[in-house]
């Protein structure tokens, strides 16, 4: 019997007058595993599981159980569940990078959506990119969509001291390089950050994209923060199988949701939570496929001047199920709408507003989120740099350290302004191998820049960054120098790095024609960052050419070359954003 409520776009494959004749094909392989045509020609709802759990996505693989609890939540809620693979992305693991393919999984998805008879999807999301990419293909497609977080792993414990992941990475390797651990230790450390499924535990990127999501309005409130081994895990899946339900009756499509005021509250949420660099360009990203305009000048003029309200690492000391049972994403966004710093008048999937989504949501824990009025850190939104060397680039504010204030940008009279002797790699090959050449006299004046590491020329984005100093350097107590690249950094680095520099070096970006000892000159007062060279001499190496780019090594690789932009445009595939709504253009009958 018909729970209908409208004709979705399932019944174009399943219960179409006009084409009776293709309905048998559609059926009848449904049936070889046990759905009965009456089901699939009942009028429910037809709900895709995008599930991206497997075990080479590990972060996410939590998922192949919630996604039981998903489906009873669906069929409880009168809607039939269909289960399917997204590609996977596994950010510690993929090589060269795992920035590929998040527009490879954002393609695949399309793909799915738009090619089979889905009339709403959950989304499941964890390890960094797996949020953006699936986002992005909600939008591109737009038909209701809601996202399950499968949660951070557990805290983790060493020592009798917090160790989170990804940063207790950094930090390890450093003290390996100062001789204070053996690698053996080393692994110990690896292993005690990890204790559990679950994406990082510290406000990784990771992190980071789920509570973006959330604050986007795309989850269920509470959603994102809740560890994945967690009890109340399993209980948001079920809550939220039931709810894409609902919103399937209802219609409620992402381009209700994902409307400039939602990208707004994204960045400032971003800063609050001292959130992750790549958040940048899949922010700026997942706008640009909802059709919406975010300027790179709206980085500084809605997020930098807000303050740092929650005490995780990277930006501060807790981890995530500290943060959990703090109130997570909403007590941090409770603090901005009782300051007015929220554009919270705008529906969510819980078919209320952001603003009603928070009430009571005030957190009971001041020692992990912080009063608005007296935060961790004040202005620790990202900062955005150009110059002769980029057009555009960020600094994560929120982790600049008082000895970095200290040592580079409180010299009297040059308040917020230093100047470092470059010392220029070619990628991080290049970087491993001469980093500790003695030739190089790297000190404390020196910046590390890397270059051929953005979207066309590593190909990808690399998480590489974030260099660390000669061992010598490290012995001598010096753990960080400024940093700066056309790639990206590990959300969960607190170094002083200057990343995401549009345009890369390998489209002639200006980092192409720096040297191994130019000045560079960082004013933190005017946003400028610059090499400080003649303009003859800047002339006459254009004239010499960029760095090589090394070659693809496979298919998708000069696939992706040939369609991929910039990181300050979200290194989104370009000839893609003309496709939008596309899930009501039904595609042409298969035979
Ligand atoms: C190694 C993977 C991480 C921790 O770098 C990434 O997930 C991030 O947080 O940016």
């Amino acid at each position: 019997m018909s729970t209908q409520s409208r004709r979705y776009r399932s019944q174009d494959w399943f219960d179409n007058p006009d084409h009776i004749d293709m309905t048998a094909l559609y059926l009848e392989r449904f049936m070889n595993y046990g759905i009965t045509p009456e089901e699939l020609r009942s009028g429910r709802p037809i709900i895709g599981i995008a599930q991206s759990g497997s075990d080479i996505s590990p972060c996410n693989r939590i998922h192949l159980e919630l996604a039981k609890r998903v489906r009873d939540g669906i069929r409880d809620a009168g809607g039939i569940a269909m289960e399917f693979p997204l590609h996977p992305i596994f950010e510690n693991c993929r090589r060269p990078t795992a920035a590929i393919d998040r527009n490879l999984a954002y393609m695949g998805l399309v793909e799915i959506l738009h090619g089979y008879p889905i009339d709403a999807v959950v989304l499941t999301t964890g390890c960094d990119k797996t949020t953006p990419s699936q986002l992005m293909a909600a939008a591109t497609i737009d038909i209701p969509a809601i996202v399950l977080s499968g949660g951070p792993m557990l805290d983790g414990w060493l020592d009798g001291e917090l160790v989170g992941s990804g940063a207790a990475i950094w930090k390890g390797r450093k003290q390996l390089a100062a001789g204070k651990i053996d690698e053996e230790k080393f692994l110990q450390i690896a292993a005690a950050s990890a204790p559990s499924a679950g994406h990082c535990n510290t406000m990784g990127t990771a992190s980071t994209m789920n509570a973006i999501a959330e604050a986007l309005g795309m989850s269920l409130t509470g959603c994102s923060a809740i560890p994945a081994p967690y009890r109340e895990r399993g209980q948001m899946a079920y809550e939220t199988g039931k709810r894409i339900v609902e919103m399937a009756k209802q219609d409620i499509r992402p381009s209700q949701i994902l409307n400039r005021d939602a990208f707004l509250d994204a960045i400032v949420v971003n800063a609050a939570i001292g959130g992750s660099t790549n958040a940048q360009q899949h922010i700026v990203a997942m706008a640009r496929h909802a059709g919406v305009e975010l300027k790179s000048s709206d980085w500084m003029e809605y997020g930098h001047k807000v303050p740092l309200l929650l005490n995780m690492q990277p930006s501060g000391k807790f981890l995530g199920e500290r943060f959990h049972r703090a109130g997570g994403v909403p007590a941090v966004m409770w603090e901005l709408e009782q300051q007015g710093r929220l554009r919270s008048n705008r529906l969510t999937v819980t078919g209320a507003t952001m603003a009603e989504n928070l009430k009571g949501r005030e957190t009971n824990d001041r020692e992990v989120i912080y009063p608005f009025n007296a935060p961790l850190k004040e202005d620790a939104g990202f900062f955005v740099l150009k110059g002769n060397l980029f057009d555009f680039a960020i600094m994560k504010t929120s982790v600049i350290s008082p000895e970095f204030r200290q040592r580079y940008l409180s010299k009297p009279g040059q308040e917020n302004v230093f100047e470092s002797r470059a010392i220029v790699f070619d990628g991080s090959g290049d970087y491993h191998n001469r980093i500790n050449d003695p030739s190089l006299n790297i000190d404390e004046n020196c910046m590390l820049v890397i270059r051929g590491a953005g979207p066309i020329g590593w190909p990808g984005s690399a998480e590489v960054v974030n260099m660390q100093p000669p061992d010598a350097l490290i012995k001598r107590g010096v753990n960080w120098l400024p940093t700066l690249g056309d790639g990206r950094q590990s959300g969960t680095s607190d170094s002083p790095s200057i990343l995401n520099a549009s345009p890369e070096s390998a489209v002639g970006g200006g980092l192409a024609y720096i040297r191994t000892g130019d000045t560079v000159r960082v004013d933190l007062n005017e946003g400028s960052c610059n090499m400080l060279i003649s303009d003859e001499e800047l002339a006459k190496r254009k004239a010499e050419g960029i760095p090589p780019v090394p070659e693809s090594q496979t298919p998708w690789q000069e696939l992706y070359r040939s369609t991929v932009g910039q990181m300050e445009t979200g290194a989104c595939m370009e000839l893609a954003l003309k496709y939008q709504g596309v899930g009501d253009k039904l595609a042409r009958h298969n035979h």
